[in-house]
């Protein structure tokens, strides 16, 4: 046997479920060290093919070549060792329905913000690997990513069945010079993210403005409302956030992930503006839901989901 196929063998295979911005970039990162099938639409499928996947920013600059985008399970036509979902919340059932006879027995992660992803994921097979990603990742054109801001390593945590896929999973990230770490306590990871999403998401999508407004003076009182609320349902749910208060949580959003990502758009902001459905009801409208059932009150999830909703069915005018 040769070098080269010994490499082969040994090259492991990854399908990137729903590769738009996120998707995109992980694909980019991972054709490094693995052969990557990206499950994208049609336009990014065909400038990826003719021209490479182009990349900016704080990931690289630069095409890409050898990634294989695929807009439907026929065209994969090897086996797949590992899946990780990057669709949005929206699109999990439909995109795991579509792919369901590929990814059957396959260890799945999820890198989606929202909550709920990995209980649809567990439908469709038996090891699930929850995670998170805190990094600013954005589509400038077709088949073209733009990477920017990041506030915290990547971290994956196994949710359901095989511990070895796990540790498998975060060797082939590592190496493809990502920032990874494991995360013990995934179910609260995605809890933590999802605070930071609550917290900023929809105020810069229906303002208009960057994750930055959220320090504004007279945007602040929101956003702490709608943190201490996201704190009283976790507690209802019995969730263990990583900070200890509402308050202890505010004080890191303010000094670091607000300023670390001052400048930039977060992915909701993107949905409104491309007249896409959000994630709002697997975050801010999830708490409003779960404050309803454990008879919290959640009135700023509420409004803000409420507006989201609202402008969702009103597009702008562009
Ligand atoms: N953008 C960011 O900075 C970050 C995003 N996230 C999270 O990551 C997830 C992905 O976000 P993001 O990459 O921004 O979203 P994008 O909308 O850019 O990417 C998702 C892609 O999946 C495509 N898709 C959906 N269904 C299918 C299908 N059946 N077949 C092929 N393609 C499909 C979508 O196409 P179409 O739009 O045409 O439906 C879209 O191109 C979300 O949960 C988001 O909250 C997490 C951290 C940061
Ligand atoms: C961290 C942040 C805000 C980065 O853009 C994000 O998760 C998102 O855009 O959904």
């Amino acid at each position: 046997m040769d070098n080269e196929q010994m490499e082969s063998l040994q090259r492991p295979t990854i399908l990137v479920l729903g590769a738009g911005a996120v998707g995109l970039a992980l694909a980019g990162r991972l054709a490094r060290v693995a052969t990557v099938y990206a499950a994208c639409r049609p336009v990014h499928a065909n400038a990826i093919r003719d021209r490479g996947l182009l990349m900016e920013g704080i990931w690289g600059n630069g095409a890409v070549e050898g990634i294989i985008p695929v807009t439907g399970p026929d065209e994969i036509t090897t086996e797949v060792d590992l899946v990780i979902v990057t669709a949005k919340g929206t699109d999990t059932r439909s995109i795991c329905e579509e792919y369901a006879r590929v990814i059957r027995g396959l260890p799945v992660a999820s890198l989606q913000n929202g909550i709920g992803n990995e209980e649809i994921i567990a439908e469709y097979t038996g090891t699930v690997i929850g995670g998170t990603v805190t990094t600013n990742f954005s589509v400038v054109a077709p088949g073209h990513v733009r990477v920017l801001s990041e506030s915290a390593p990547m971290r994956f945590g196994i949710w359901s069945g095989d511990g070895a896929a796990l540790d498998r999973l975060i060797g082939i990230v590592r190496t493809a010079g990502i920032t990874v770490e494991p995360d013990p306590e995934i179910r609260s990871g995605k809890w933590a993210k999802a605070l930071l999403n609550i917290a900023v998401n929809p105020i810069s999508a229906l303002l208009h403005a960057p994750v930055g407004v959220a320090a504004d003076a007279d945007i602040r009182k929101t956003v702490i409302g709608l943190v201490r609320e996201t704190y009283a349902v976790a507690a209802a749910e019995g969730v263990r956030l990583p900070w200890a208060t509402a308050d202890d949580y505010l004080e890191y959003l303010f000094s670091v992930q607000v300023p670390d990502f001052a400048a930039v758009y977060p992915s909701m902001y993107y949905d409104l503006e491309r007249g896409r459905r959000t994630e709002i009801d697997l975050l801010n409208g999830y708490i409003a839901r779960l404050g309803e059932r454990h008879g919290i009150a959640t009135p700023y999830n509420r409004c803000i989901a409420g507006f989201v909703r609202y402008a969702e069915r009103h597009p702008r005018e562009r």
